[in-house]
């Protein structure tokens, strides 16, 4: 019998394409009816996909419409790609690559200029023009050898730091997420039922709950500027010795002095040894507010957010540049959705992309431009590796001295 690829999904098969999503993700397989009432809630049917072996579905994968911060701050509209599983018992016979090709697509016909996903594993997306654009570290603190100057566990810049509830939380985060995302490259937007889920006000039945602790930072004005979210276990060693490991929920702020409180803050709780700090972006300021950087131990270190370049005049004149300088890019892409030779000329003042007939001083996979569009990655390390070629020389330095950030781009969500 052949697949029946369904999109957009009807709701009578929610609860089916549930089960092979959750056993997919080696969740147990089942479809409990407050789960796909969530789903019914959440998820933009006309954007999600199914493939049908006769009643049983076999492939999951969905998107939803995203925004993603550039260089410098502003947005571009991008493509989400979530929930992708195909059932075992169906697996390579390029059922993913139908449903992947059918989303990308409708996201160019859309006017998204870009796709983005955070990968289960590193082979599976290149081949659909995705490039690593993002990446996270997480470390795990010794808070005793952290050697913490004690006076800092309050702010010491005349700000404070409180703690708070879940409903001030979804009352007061989204706006800092707001200036968040207007500050910091590589940040999505996150709808309300995200901070829903977050807080706990929905909650998928078969995943545990546990409340969090929230901590608001106040700037010396006033002004909300950081917020922490954390669990701890409550862990003694023997001789009554305290063991406890908080794990940082979500640890944001939009100004060095609220990261820095809510850091010291979380460092000097009574009884916690030990910070799991979640992914944080490699580049976050945590290890050197320690009197010992060496007491966080990196406990992971992976790439994160992927991009699939589908605009590239739109992403390049989105972002900012800090210098002056023009390059001719010539893209390849296989699946025929934005490759071609493109002139950008930027500068701080903007940027001008359009296609040209002039010769290439850079050419590279769609994926690439992916990897080097938040600017993390450097195009000279790309070209050493031979995945870019250097049509003209200093053209990759040239392209670091344009792309590069002093900061790294940092996505702090999962979707
Ligand atoms: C964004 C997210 O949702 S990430 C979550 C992804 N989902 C999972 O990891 C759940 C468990 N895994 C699965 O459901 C499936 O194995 C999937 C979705 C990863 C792949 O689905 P399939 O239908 O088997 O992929 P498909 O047959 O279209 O494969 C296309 C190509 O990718 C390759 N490929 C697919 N998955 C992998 C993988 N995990 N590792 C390496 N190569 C892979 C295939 O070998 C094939 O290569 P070819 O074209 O050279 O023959």
């Amino acid at each position: 019998m052949a697949l029946e690829l369904r999109t957009p999904l009807a709701d009578s098969d929610l609860s089916p394409w549930t089960v092979t999503l959750n056993t997919g993700f080696l969740r147990p397989p089942e479809a409990p009816k407050e789960e796909v009432e969530l789903r019914r809630e959440q998820i933009d049917l006309s954007r999600t996909q199914g493939v049908f072996d006769g009643d049983r579905c076999v492939a999951t994968l969905r998107s939803f419409a995203q925004r993603l911060t550039a260089v410098g701050g502003a947005d571009v509209p991008a493509d989400a790609v979530s929930n992708v599983a195909v059932a075992a018992t169906h697996r390579r016979r390029g059922l993913l690559s139908r449903m992947m090709d059918h989303d990308l697509r409708a996201a160019k016909e859309r006017g998204e200029a870009v796709a983005t996903l955070i990968a289960a594993e590193y082979p599976i997306y290149g081949r659909y023009g995705f490039g690593p654009a993002t990446w996270i570290t997480e470390w795990q603190v010794d808070v005793p050898r952290a050697a913490l100057d004690p006076r800092h566990s309050a702010p010491v810049d005349g700000g404070r730091v409180d703690f708070t509830d879940a409903d001030e939380v979804r009352k007061l985060g989204p706006a800092l997420h707001e200036r968040l995302r207007a500050r910091q490259h590589g940040v999505i937007d996150r709808p309300d039922h995200w901070w829903q889920t977050a807080t706990g006000q929905r909650q998928f039945p078969n995943r545990p709950w546990t409340e969090p602790f929230y901590a608001l930072y106040r700037s010396p004005d006033g002004s909300v500027d950081g917020l922490l979210a954390y669990t701890a276990d409550n862990r003694w060693e023997g001789n009554k010795r305290p063991h406890s490991t908080a794990t940082v929920l979500e640890l944001i702020g939009v100004t060095p002095a609220a990261e820095r409180s809510l850091w010291h803050f979380l460092l000097s709780v009574d009884w916690v040894t030990r910070v799991n700090t979640g992914p944080r972006a490699p580049d976050d300021l945590l290890p050197l507010l320690l009197g010992d950087p060496r007491a966080a131990q990196i406990t992971t270190h992976a790439d994160w957010l992927w991009l699939r370049p589908l605009d590239v005049p739109q992403l390049l004149e989105t972002r900012t540049y800090p210098a002056e300088g023009s390059l001719v890019l010539e893209l390849h892409d296989a699946a025929g959705l934005a490759g071609g030779r493109y002139f950008l000329e930027a500068g701080p003042d903007g940027a001008a992309c359009a296609t040209t007939a002039r010769p290439a001083d850079l050419t590279m996979d769609i994926a690439e431009l992916g990897t080097l569009w938040l600017g993390d990655e450097s195009a000279v390390r790309l070209a050493s590796l031979g995945r870019i070629a250097e049509e003209s020389p200093g053209a990759a330095a040239l392209a670091d001295r344009l792309l590069r950030t002093p900061r790294r781009p940092w996505c702090p969500d999962v979707f």
